[in-house]
């Protein structure tokens, strides 16, 4: 196997006394599609908060790409190539779409403008966005700015992308668009899908992470975390996967 793009040891995050992660290691391998599912409360968006940087852990270290992270802020850590979305909040909705993914290419492209347009041109192309590049954002439905989400990540060209809840609120038909598009750049950078859409999790995830209570419950290909009695009995404690 090689080496990890992402590492994590011992990484720990307690809120007052509450425990919301716990002790986890997790190592994924570079070009990997990697889904973290786990019941409501488990710990994934406190666990990703921490990959990026939004907060700090309470113990343990981080290390993406060969380099200890854990204390870098967010910018450093999205300057070596870490990208994420996190359910619209980064889209500025007065601005173009155009102009909303020109402000992720400038992140790595400082400011030559042709370089910058190419960029642009190219990531709206991949999430089939080309033809809304001078629409205000917010005239965009919520699942196309879902994908304006995806483009301004792919503007960055990261190494690893982190997708909170890509396809919360999106139609069928998009979800199946989704599914083409995450194939397609699964061959360029690698992938953590935080989702709870559990056909999307079985079609589009090499391996599977579980976290229960803060604590990895189990790891596996789909096909191993489908017939997991640990993991069935955890969903079946909180009242069953909300997919
Ligand atoms: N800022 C905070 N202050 C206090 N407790 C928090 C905070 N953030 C998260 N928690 C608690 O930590 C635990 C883990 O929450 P987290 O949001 O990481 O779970 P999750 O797996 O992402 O859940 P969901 O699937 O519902 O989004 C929960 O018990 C939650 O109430």
């Amino acid at each position: 196997m090689s080496a990890p793009i992402l590492s994590t040891r011992g990484l720990s995050r307690a809120f007052h006394g509450l425990q919301a992660v716990s002790n986890v290691d997790f190592d994924l391998p570079p070009n990997e599609v990697r889904a973290l599912i786990g019941p409501n409360g488990a710990g994934k968006t406190t666990f990703v908060s921490m990959l990026i940087g939004r907060i700090p852990p309470t113990g343990g270290r981080i290390a993406f790409d060969g380099a200890d992270v854990t204390d870098l802020p967010a910018h450093a850590r999205v300057a070596r190539g870490m990208a994420y979305t996190f359910q619209i909040t980064s889209v500025f909705s007065r601005l173009s779409v155009h102009e909303n993914v020109a402000l992720a290419a400038r992140r790595r492209l400082g400011g030559d403008a042709a370089a910058v347009d190419g960029a642009v041109t190219q990531a709206l192309a991949r999430v089939g966005l080309g033809d809304r590049a001078d629409d205000a954002a917010e005239d965009l439905s919520y699942g196309h700015q879902r994908l304006l989400e995806i483009a301004m990540g792919l503007a960055q060209k990261p190494r690893l992308m982190i997708l909170d809840e890509p396809t919360q609120g999106l139609a069928e038909s998009e979800i199946a668009a989704f599914k083409v598009l995450i194939r397609e750049l699964a061959a360029e950078t690698t992938i953590l899908l935080i989702e709870h859409n559990m056909a999307v999790v079985m079609e589009l995830a090499d391996r599977i992470t579980v976290l229960n209570f803060g604590e990895v419950l189990a790891e596996g290909t789909p096909a191993e975390i489908h017939a997991n009695a640990d993991v069935q009995a955890a969903y079946l404690g909180t009242g069953g996967a909300d997919a």
